[in-house]
């Protein structure tokens, strides 16, 4: 099969090395493509799409779903290849003519444009972002950079991209974090923007270049506020499997193909000028993550006091992101994954394949044998008391009868 076709703008740092090694390690993959399921009519005003951080998580889901499930649209995946993207995340696609990356940086703005007049870019999906909350409290300004700046760079390269195409959606990816803590009842699109730390401001920030510029430049957006995504190819932020706060922080947690059947909806479906939450209905606290996550590697309920210890908690952490998913729902999607089967086929996934994915990482965590879960303690229920709720079952929970993920092998 031929090799990738990785084009790099000049200067850039070779990429064969990681491209051997992504290539030479589909194996590892056992040729599986993990994507999600919906297909629609594709649409007649798209024909090239790039999708910025393509070989990331989030990104890399998409871009994979897209490649494989429509072949009648060009991929561009845009990435400047940071520590949480992974070649592995896109090489399953190395023998699909339709599939293109390019090596760049979103805030190289002629790396943009170049990218843009090349592949006659008609839709834009813009994914790349730093996206580890933990990080931003340490390193805030990189965010500005990156999610602010970065947006604002691929908008004006947007607003100035006059191929015999121009971009006729611009899917911008941003979080649900934007409306910061939503508790007492799930919230739609029109809440007000609460952000509590340096990356959802940023978020915030980019998102209001992006409906400022489709104002003002006739730019086409639309906006997408997704909970929390999980599932294989997630880069794992941190040594061990931590959760910060009380334990009792919730998440709503949503399997990658899941996601890329939303936002492969949104590409379809969704209306210019729009913004769309993308809602998981298993919301879990952190601490049942880490129960069930030690269940999942064989460690009996004797076990869990051991491993779970206290940190201490995130500046400020919100407890819970409660959105209204009903306007993506009208567009007929579903979410299909329960968390006990997402976090299952993740867990089976990591065990495979973390120590190619990312080896530097793998060699500080034996996820063969050690998880350790590191709780953050600013509660007053002790953790013997909260793991013993929850190995008795009085957990939060999921809805049920809801199907596997699907993972297609080549
Ligand atoms: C939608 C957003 O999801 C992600 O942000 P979030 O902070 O909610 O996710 P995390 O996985 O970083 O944290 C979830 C939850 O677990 C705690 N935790 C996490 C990681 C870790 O190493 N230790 C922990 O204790 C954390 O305190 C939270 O309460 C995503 O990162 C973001 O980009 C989103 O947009």
């Amino acid at each position: 099969m031929p090799a990738l076709r990785f084009l790099t703008p000049p200067g850039s740092p070779p990429v064969k090395k990681s491209l051997a090694l992504a290539t030479g390690r589909a194996s590892d993959l056992e040729g599986q493509r993990l994507i999600g399921t919906t297909r629609f009519e594709p649409r007649s005003d798209v024909k090239s799409i790039l999708i910025t951080g393509g070989a990331g998580f989030i990104g890399g889901w998409v871009t994979r779903h897209l490649a494989v499930q429509y072949p009648e649209y060009k991929i561009v995946c845009f990435d400047k290849l940071d520590v949480v993207a992974s070649l592995f995340n896109i090489n399953c696609l190395e023998s699909l003519p339709n599939f293109q990356f390019v090596r760049g940086d979103l805030t190289d703005q002629a790396a943009i444009a170049r990218v843009l007049s090349d592949h006659n870019i008609d839709c834009v999906m813009h994914f790349a972002a730093c996206s580890h909350v933990q990080n931003s409290f340490d390193d805030p300004l990189s965010f500005t950079v990156n999610n602010v700046i970065g947006t604002q760079q691929l908008l004006e390269a947007v607003r100035h991209h006059k191929g015999p195409q121009v971009v006729r959606r611009f899917i911008h990816v941003s979080t649900d974090e934007v409306y910061g803590d939503v508790v007492e009842s799930a919230c739609d699109e029109t809440k007000q923007f609460m952000p509590t730390n340096p990356y959802s401001a940023s978020k915030a920030a980019a998102e209001m270049y992006v409906w400022a510029y489709a104002k003002s430049f006739n730019i086409p957006a639309l906006v997408v506020r997704s909970n929390n995504v999980y599932g294989p190819a997630q880069y794992p932020e941190s040594n061990n499997a931590t959760s910060e706060c009380t334990g009792l922080n919730i998440r709503r947690y949503l399997y990658g193909a899941d996601a890329a059947d939303g936002f492969d909806t949104l590409l379809h479906k969704g209306v210019i000028g729009e913004a769309y939450n993308i809602q998981s209905s298993h919301g879990i606290t952190n601490l049942e993550v880490a129960v069930r996550t030690l269940e999942l590697f064989g460690y009996s309920p004797q076990d869990f006091t051991r491993c779970l210890t206290w940190i201490p908690d995130r500046p400020f952490n919100d407890h819970d992101y409660w959105v209204d998913g009903s306007k993506l729902a009208a567009l007929g999607w579903r979410q299909r994954v329960p968390f006990s089967e997402g976090l299952k086929a993740s867990v089976s996934w990591y065990r495979k394949n973390l120590d190619s994915w990312w080896p530097e990482v793998s060699k500080t965590i034996n996820v063969a044998s050690t998880v350790t879960t590191d709780i953050h303690h600013c509660g007053t229920q002790s953790t013997a008391n909260q793991v013993e709720d929850i190995c008795d079952g009085e957990t939060m929970g999921e809805s049920s009868g809801l199907s596997t993920p699907v993972m297609v092998s080549a």
